[in-house]
């Protein structure tokens, strides 16, 4: 079978975008790790698919499938390119759409200097949401980490390794770091990512501060690796500073890829993200059997 699709990129994090909103194409697990292979398919971090609105008052819905093949519930970079794919095809004439993901309805708007901004819905704290089992840990308040659901997470054999947990829809671990250039991303990354304390696997975030406006982020992502640039990442790393004390409300995350500008009032407020969305190229791919 061959399929159209639309290659794209928010900060270095890259989509195959795929338009189903005139019919399923019937992809399966394999097809979606096939698409996301850079040495046999197209290559992409992701694979966003544009389905019809799903009810009322929602205009889409948006289905994310990792790398690996597995659905996941949320993606912040993914879904600025969902926006500009749906108002570049003609899907839509709005420039602020309402769309449904597993986990809720996401609102991204179009500006006028071309990036988007999403508003991402409000972080989530609750331990079992997460989904973390903090079971026989010692949950912090630590000193000038202030009042946080901070934990130590048991990883053999690297010392133990203070986390926040957090979830933007999709599971975040968020450890601060004094230099991103030599953190230990590649072997920390896949030890938290594995630990049993997440039974969904988790999106593992190395965080540094470099003033209250400003950071560094580099994310090992759950089904991917490490990226040039996560969005829920962004999200669940600035959430993390403000509640330590150490950031502001209004903050530029520089990534590999690019800079995401994240903005959160506290508490229940919604987090917004505005970042670039660029399509990179359309193609016809013909899909394994
Ligand atoms: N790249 C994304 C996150 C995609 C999903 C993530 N890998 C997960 O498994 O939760 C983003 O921009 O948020």
């Amino acid at each position: 079978m061959r399929i159209p699709f639309t290659k794209m990129q928010g900060a270095g994090n890259d989509f195959v975008v795929l338009d189903e909103t005139r019919g399923r194409l019937g992809l399966t697990e394999a097809h979606y790790r096939f698409l996301g292979d850079r040495h046999f398919g197209v290559g992409a971090d992701q694979i966003l698919t544009v389905r019809p609105s799903p009810a009322e008052g929602i205009d889409f819905e948006y289905v994310i499938h990792n790398a690996d093949g597995n659905e996941v519930e949320q993606c912040g970079n993914g879904s600025r390119c969902f926006a500009r794919f749906v108002h570049d095809k003609g899907l839509t004439t709005k420039d602020r759409i309402r769309v449904q993901t597993m986990k809720g309805v996401i609102e991204p708007r179009l500006n006028a200097d071309g990036r988007v901004t999403v508003d991402m819905g409000a972080p989530v704290f609750a331990l079992a949401d997460i989904p973390f089992d903090a079971s026989g840990l010692t949950l912090q308040p630590m000193g000038a980490w202030g009042n946080w659901p901070l934990a130590i997470v048991d990883i053999a054999p690297a010392a133990p390794l203070l986390i926040a947990t957090v979830s933007m829809g999709n599971p975040h671990a968020v450890t601060l770091v004094d230099n991103v250039d030599t953190a230990a991303v590649a072997t920390l990354g896949p030890a938290v990512q594995a630990n049993p304390r997440f039974p969904q696997g988790v999106n593992v975030g190395f965080l540094q501060v470099v003033d209250r406006s400003h950071v560094r982020l580099r994310v090992f992502e759950r089904g991917v690796g490490e990226t040039l640039a996560c969005g829920t990442g962004a999200c669940a790393a600035v959430v993390s500073g403000v509640r330590l004390g150490l950031l502001d409300a209004r903050v530029e995350v520089q990534t590999h890829g690019g800079v995401l500008t994240i903005e959160w009032a506290g508490g229940d407020a919604p987090v917004f993200m505005t970042g670039p969305a660029t399509t990179v190229f359309h193609g016809e791919i013909d899909l394994p059997e």
